[in-house]
């Protein structure tokens, strides 16, 4: 059975080399424009990065299958087929990226036969590395990751993302779900501005868990495996299986934390990324 180490060490080569090209552009003058909505940014280097990723790995691998977030919202389709596939964030935290606020990440998913493979998530700021391959642990710069094994949902630290709709009603569905979220009450919630970077804070066991209506599949793919492989669980926000086009997701250190904040969430609607 194909192991892919070899694609995980060329993701991680590749992930670091896009990481310091967002690094050195975080000081630069950036021209941002914005895409499904107003707050829904993109930069020149979204674009620059993606397409670093993307040239080199196909130039490697020319029958390998990409999902790239910028070459989505240019129009590419944006299908999950049965061919190795590789799934691109390459700037998760652009609003941050355009703030420079130090919460910005590079993430590289690969899939195979539509089974999440492995994950690489790279933190732009502080060069922190985050790997996970299936079968094979979860790792922060080396370090085995580990999962909070808090079950008790009023010791949790609970993280989440806004997502890009703003206007009034899902406003109204995104703070009810927090309040419910906070009435646990729980220890706290916490919004970083980056899925990617704080769905490994649950891996990393520094919060119990992740819920959020309106990411993608490039925000979930890597990160799913990292947080698999520290010993959490990842979910639908109905409780069901991940469905990673879905838009929407709930990870977890325990599934008794993971329970609970789904039977706390109302749903919001953002579709899919494959329709
Ligand atoms: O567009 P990038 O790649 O920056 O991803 C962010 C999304 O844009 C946000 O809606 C979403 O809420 C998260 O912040 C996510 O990280
Ligand atoms: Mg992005
Ligand atoms: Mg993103």
């Amino acid at each position: 059975m194909a192991d892919w180490s070899e694609c995980l060490d060329v993701a991680v080569d590749i992930a670091r080399r896009a990481g310091q090209m967002v690094s050195c552009a975080v000081q630069l003058e950036k021209r941002v424009s914005s895409k499904s909505t107003p707050t829904d940014l993109v930069t020149e280097a979204d674009h620059q990065v993606e397409e670093l990723i993307i040239s080199t790995l196909r130039e490697k691998y020319p029958t390998h299958r990409f999902i790239g977030e910028e070459s989505s919202a240019a129009g590419v389709k944006c299908e999950l087929t049965d061919s190795p596939t590789w799934i691109i964030d390459p700037i998760d935290g652009t609003c941050n990226f355009v703030h420079s606020f130090p919460m910005v990440a590079v993430s590289i998913g690969f899939a195979v036969r539509k089974e999440l493979e492995f994950g690489v998530i790279y933190h732009c700021f502080d060069g922190t590395l985050y790997t996970a391959r299936k079968g094979h642990g979860a790792f922060c710069n080396g370090v085995r990751l580990q999962v909070s094994k808090e079950k008790d949902v009023s010791k949790a630290l609970i993280l989440t993302e806004i997502g890009a709709k703003r206007d009034s009603a899902t406003l109204d569905i995104f703070l009810g779900n927090m309040k419910k979220i906070l009435s646990a009450p729980t220890h706290g919630v916490r919004i970083i501005g980056s899925s990617t970077l704080s769905l490994c804070q649950v891996a990393s066991g520094a919060a119990e868990a992740y819920y959020q209506y309106g990411l993608h599949c490039w925000d979930i793919a890597a990160a799913a495996v990292i947080i698999r492989e520290a010993g959490g669980c990842v979910m639908d926000t109905t409780g069901g299986p991940l469905d990673l086009m879905s838009r929407r997701v709930v990870a977890a250190g325990t599934r008794e934390i993971a329970e609970y904040v789904v039977k706390q969430l109302q749903p919001i609607n953002y579709g899919r990324d494959d329709l």
